[in-house]
């Protein structure tokens, strides 16, 4: 049987789940590599920061090599306090470009309005509540709901405001997630969102962020994921 090298050390079958993985930095690459702890079917790379760095990246990452199961993309996160406290983990149903769209004299209009595409895409349904009870069942506080991509963080009480209304449900918001997962859909290949809280969306508030807390929740959520049926 043909091998193929996935992670150093590790071999795979031509058959078996190859997962893409994007992380914004190397802080949050490294702790999805320990969470993952040499799992080969599963590569990691950086996206950076921001929607647009991070659709450029993935689809890179996608038009190489062989061909690709599922696209994560992983990372630290802001999460709405009622829903998704700093530590707990959220799982994505949509990624939501809550700021894609035009103003008017009425208000925002999202490009659904306007006829010009999609601003919410559907993570993959089935796998999201498999890793939702996988990781309750590990004993991970972990919530789900749409994540809001934003070009620009939140930093005050008004914009989270402004977003969670535009964007019913929400549990949290990051930078890169509807990036991956425009590059994914016209890839055609299904998409997941994960992410561990850092910081609560609204007022910036820099020494309030725990950033090692996140990490390690977002190591053991992979190590959660890679249980789960991938194929
Ligand atoms: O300074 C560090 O050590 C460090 C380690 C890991 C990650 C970071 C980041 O600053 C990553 C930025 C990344 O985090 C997401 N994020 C986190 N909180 C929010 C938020 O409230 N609103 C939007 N995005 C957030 C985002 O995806 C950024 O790419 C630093």
């Amino acid at each position: 049987m043909t091998e193929l090298t996935g992670h150093p050390g590790k071999t795979r079958s031509p058959s078996e789940a190859r997962i893409l993985v994007m992380t914004a930095v190397e802080a949050e690459r490294d702790a999805v590599l320990r969470g993952l702890d040499g799992d080969g079917r599963f590569e990691v790379r950086l996206c950076g920061v921001g929607p647009a760095s991070a659709a450029a990246r993935t689809a890179v990452a996608l038009g190489s090599g062989d061909p690709w199961t599922l696209v994560v993309s992983a990372g630290i996160a802001g999460g709405y306090p009622e829903v998704a406290p700093v530590g707990t983990l959220a799982v994505g149903t949509d990624a939501v470009a809550a700021d894609l769209g035009v103003e008017t004299a009425e208000g925002f209009a999202s490009v659904e309005e306007l006829g010009f595409g999609a601003s919410k895409l559907a993570a993959d349904a089935k796998l999201a509540e498999e890793l939702l009870q996988a990781l309750n069942r590990a004993g991970l506080v972990a919530a789900s709901g749409p994540i809001v991509t934003a070009s620009t963080a939140t930093g005050t009480a008004a914009t989270a405001a402004v977003r969670s209304a535009r964007v019913p449900g929400a549990v949290a918001e990051g930078m890169e997630g509807y990036g991956v997962a425009i590059a994914a859909t016209y890839a055609d290949k299904p998409f997941i969102e994960l992410r561990a809280i850092s910081n609560a969306v609204g007022p910036r508030d820099r020494d309030a962020w725990r950033i090692g807390d996140a990490l390690t929740a977002l190591s053991a959520a992979f190590a959660i994921l890679k249980e789960v049926e991938l194929n």
